[in-house]
């Protein structure tokens, strides 16, 4: 059923590369099946920054889908002209490109409530994001701290997980925004029992892996080094990791994180777990930035996004990678 819904973009901050990779994406993938959330002008403006003819249809829920589909139509210059649908949704202050104004950050929301409401209900297939910057917002007085809490917090789901994947590996993160010295006391027993659940449920519900491998780095340095450099392998991730073994799930570790990313563990592993944020992303962005994605894993729909931020160094020269957006336009088209 939901398949033949269309994908909702949003395009996320406005002054950053967000609309311009949008545009790249619909000029590599064309326009059909993809509806934007974003403002119409400040799409139009990009393009035109571009150099790319767009026309701008108006998102209607009822009769999407059962006018032309064509996604691209000559017009007399025999320029080809994307043909965009956009559920509009008015900025609050004029953007100009790489310049953060907070007076936006509540556009950027409603934008992304928009689309995840419309994912909730059915009108919309999945969510593909782009960037938000998360300082902007919480300067304008919001507490912000990613998508992930975010959506989570709309979907009313306690807990969520966050995994970048690229084609060699699979991370999930027992922990996403959180200062570095509330790592420890956010990783208990409950909470790393949910995060296992939740991701050994989604690798076998979406990617239909019938028994997940799941290998789980340690917390400490040589995951504890048998409690000489820390407990919490020894008093939380060791109880949690044979509890579920006993209910069948395949887990290795804890393992240290610095030798976790080898071939012959990544060959093995559907997914490798990490403790924190910059335990696992860094070594994922280095061997595949630009390419990698971002999957919320725990929703209760299809959310996925790119790997890297608002690049406002870069907004609207165009120069930006899209690789990472047609990476997660194609991944969502590999699931709905
Ligand atoms: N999915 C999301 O919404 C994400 C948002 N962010 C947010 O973005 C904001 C800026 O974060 P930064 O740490 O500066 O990271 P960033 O990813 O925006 O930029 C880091 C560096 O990578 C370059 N870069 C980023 N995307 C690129 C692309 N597509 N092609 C070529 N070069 C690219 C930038 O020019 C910059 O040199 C922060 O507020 C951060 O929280 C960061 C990561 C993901
Ligand atoms: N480093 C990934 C990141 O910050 C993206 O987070 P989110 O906005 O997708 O929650």
């Amino acid at each position: 059923m939901l398949k033949n819904k269309p994908i909702i973009i949003s395009a996320g901050e406005p002054a950053g590369i967000g609309p311009d990779i949008v545009l790249m994406l619909l000029q590599k993938v064309g326009t059909e099946g993809i509806v934007v959330c974003i403002d119409k002008l400040l799409l139009k403006q990009r393009a035109e920054q571009a150099n790319i003819q767009i026309e701008i249809k108006d998102y209607c829920a009822d009769t999407y889908g059962s006018v032309s589909t064509a996604s691209l139509s000559c017009n007399e210059s025999r320029k080809k002209t994307l043909i965009i649908t956009v559920l509009h949704v008015p900025l609050k202050a004029e953007v100009i490109a790489g310049e953060l104004n907070a007076l936006n950050s509540h556009y950027v929301l409603e934008v992304l409530t928009r689309a995840s409401i419309g994912c909730m209900q059915g009108e919309f297939s999945a969510l593909l994001t782009g960037p938000v910057h998360k300082g902007i917002i919480n300067e304008a007085g919001v507490l912000f701290s990613g998508h992930t809490e975010f959506l989570a917090d709309i979907a009313n789901v306690e807990k969520v997980v966050m995994v970048l994947a690229t084609k060699i590996m699979k991370v999930g993160l027992a922990t996403t925004h959180i200062p570095l010295n509330k790592v420890s006391e956010t990783i208990t027993k409950e909470s790393l029992q949910q995060v296992l659940e939740i991701v050994h449920s989604e690798l076998q519900n979406k990617y239909h892996k019938k028994h997940p491998k799941i290998y789980v780095c340690g917390l400490n340095p040589h995951a504890g080094e048998d409690g000489h450099l820390g407990r919490e392998e020894i008093d939380t991730i060791i109880p949690v990791l044979q509890m579920l073994r006993d209910k069948g799930y395949d887990l290795i570790g804890p393992m240290p994180a610095d030798t976790m990313f080898q071939p012959k563990y990544l060959d093995d592993a559907d997914l490798i777990l990490t403790m924190y944020h910059d335990q696992g992303l860094p070594v994922l962005k280095y061997q595949g930035f630009g390419e990698a994605i971002n999957i919320t894993f725990g929703l209760p729909f299809l959310r996925v996004s790119v790997d890297h931020g608002t690049a406002l160094d870069m907004a609207g020269t165009f120069t930006a990678n899209p690789g990472s957006m047609i990476a997660a336009y194609e991944h969502i088209k590999g699931l709905v």
